[in-house]
């Protein structure tokens, strides 16, 4: 089975048997009948990301930033940009340096320190964070260099068209591993595999035939929206520990159970709107994500390297 189809069946079956987090089937119909039309669909800001120029060096950047587009557990404690979230923080930091000095190489990533990834993105290079980043991006790099010969678009070439082998591929990288267990069976959920080919494809650099296989990329906002828009019901102890801003232990079953849930109902809302793919539910719903009413109440937040 593709890696796809098993992230999508691993996500139905922890949703099948949630004890903490429950999609709300009834309220799917009506949800998914409102959710907006494709063609309403922000593309990629282009002030945050670097969405023009030849196609290796957008290829560079996004697979530079999904390579470190995680952390949403220690958000609360970097230093963002003024009125920018962490992932803003962070893009916005890549995109100058790719702007001031172009691409880092393969083989610059392959070496790369905490000390000169948090000069990048205005942080203290003692955060634990950094020392996350650059070990991810020193993966990318070696990736990057042994296997495509320093090419950021090889990879994309070598997936032929296809977003789920371009996934695949991805998937047996360290930097972007993301595989949770659940009641004894591993669960798959591969978030920023799949969102790298997402932005490949809205940044020009990949066209992919077979995007529409993609599943939602489960991070910890998207399971917030739709919590507050009555989509997926968390108990209520679990509900206090968020609202008092407590870290949700990275697989801990309320944890897998809330980015399974995610994926689940985006596979529901698809079936009821055959013109939205879950990746598209996913860019509606992380949009919606960045709106006041979300902002305004805590939401979960995990420590891991997967989102
Ligand atoms: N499900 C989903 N999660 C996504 C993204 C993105 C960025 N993609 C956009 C970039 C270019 C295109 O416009 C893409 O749409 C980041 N994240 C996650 O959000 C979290 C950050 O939250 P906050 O605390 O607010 O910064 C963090 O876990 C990060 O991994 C997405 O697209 N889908």
């Amino acid at each position: 089975m593709a890696i796809v189809d098993d992230i999508r069946s691993a996500a139905a079956w922890v949703a099948g048997r949630a004890r903490h987090v429950v999609v709300e089937e009834d309220a799917i119909a009506a949800y998914a009948a409102a959710l907006p039309p494709r063609a309403e669909l922000p593309g990629l800001d282009a002030e945050a990301h670097v969405v023009d120029g030849p196609a290796e060096t957008r290829a560079a950047f996004f697979l530079t930033l999904d390579a470190i587009n995680f952390g949403s557990g220690w958000f609360p404690t970097i230093r963002k940009r003024d009125g920018r979230s962490g992932y803003f923080t962070v893009a916005l930091g890549v995109r100058d340096r790719f702007r001031a000095h172009g691409a880092w190489s393969a083989r610059e990533l392959r070496t790369i320190d905490a000390a000169t990834v948090a000069a990048v993105l205005g942080q203290d290079p003692a955060h634990e964070l950094m020392a996350l980043f650059a070990r991810s991006l020193n993966d990318l790099g070696a990736h990057v260099a042994d296997d495509h010969g320093g090419r950021f678009l090889g990879p994309v070439q070598a997936a032929g068209g296809s977003a789920v082998a371009l996934v695949e591929e991805l998937a047996r990288w360290d930097c972007f591993a993301d595989v949770s267990r659940y009641d004894g069976r591993e669960i798959p959920l591969f978030k920023r595999a799949q969102v790298a080919a997402s932005d490949l494809a809205l940044a020009g650099a990949a066209t992919f035939g077979d995007a529409g296989r993609l599943t939602l990329f489960a991070d910890n906002l998207i399971p917030h929206v739709l919590r507050l828009d009555g989509v997926l019901r968390f108990e209520p102890a679990l509900v206090a520990r968020i609202e008092r801003g407590e870290l949700i232990a990275h697989d801990s079953p309320e944890e897998v159970e809330m980015r399974a849930g995610a994926i689940q109902v985006a596979e529901l809302i698809a079936a009821a709107r055959p013109d939205l793919t879950p990746q598209l539910v996913d860019q509606t719903l992380w949009t919606r994500g960045g709106g006041a009413r979300y902002k305004a109440v805590p939401r979960p937040r995990a420590r891991s390297t997967a989102y």
